[in-house]
């Protein structure tokens, strides 16, 4: 269970979350500059909210008056709304990026044949399509198993056909994997269509939409 209750105060409003969710898939709507990823990325660790608390699973995260968690002690996985590839790395080196020891573990062997870039684990990202760097933002962001995922956007750049098969795979990995997955989108129609819950952020406030 993901619980977040904090504020955070923006340039021109500030973000007040209130947010539970289980092991499902909640998507995150609003308009472009509403909080979304400054959300994400208190959730994550690489922002830092000004006061209330967020715990994981029963680990505090985050709470007034304590240091928050280290980011790498989170475990969460996060697919930035760029997939900020590394660009010198091959696509193994960034999926194993971060992962003690080598070679790779069995888990990233099999994420990778489920996301289907076992072909392109010696090529670099300039040499991959947007779609190919998407399911290796996404194979890395998971290679961890995190506890929580957290996606930012996550097919956005990607053509229709595309679109659908990742969006696909996440479905699957999510059935089998149990964690809790938090997806911003800026399609209704894609959050409607891969999530059981959707919450929308306007102006740093967040409300539940309920189902028509
Ligand atoms: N590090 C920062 N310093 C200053 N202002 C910031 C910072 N991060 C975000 N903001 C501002 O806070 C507001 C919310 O930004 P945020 O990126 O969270 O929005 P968003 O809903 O994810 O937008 P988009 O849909 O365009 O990605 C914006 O006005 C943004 O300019």
């Amino acid at each position: 269970m993901l619980k977040a209750r904090f504020t955070k105060q923006l340039p021109e409003f500030k973000l007040h979350a209130e947010f539970v969710m289980d092991r499902e898939i909640v998507a995150i709507v609003g308009p472009s500059g509403s909080g979304k990823t400054t959300f994400l990325n208190c959730l994550a660790g690489t922002a830092a909210p000004d006061s209330g608390r967020i715990e994981l699973g029963g680990r505090v995260f985050a709470e007034e008056g304590r240091k928050p968690l280290r980011i790498q002690d989170r475990h969460v996985g996060y697919l930035f709304q760029d997939y900020a590839l590394f660009p010198h790395m091959t696509v193994r080196d960034n999926i194993l990026f971060g992962l003690p020891g080598r070679p790779e573990p069995p888990h990233v062997r099999e994420l990778t044949e489920l996301l289907g870039i076992r072909p392109l684990m010696d090529k670099y990202p300039h040499e991959i399509s947007g779609g190919e760097k998407q399911r290796t933002a996404l194979a890395r962001a998971l290679a961890m198993k995190p506890e929580l995922l957290l996606l930012d956007e996550p097919f956005s750049a990607l053509d229709d056909d595309t679109r659908l098969r990742c969006r696909n795979e996440l479905v699957r990995i999510h059935r089998d994997w149990q964690i809790p997955v938090l997806m911003v989108t800026h399609s209704m129609d894609e959050a409607r269509r891969t999530a059981g819950r959707i919450v929308r952020i306007e102006k740093g406030l967040m409300t539940e939409l309920t189902a028509p």
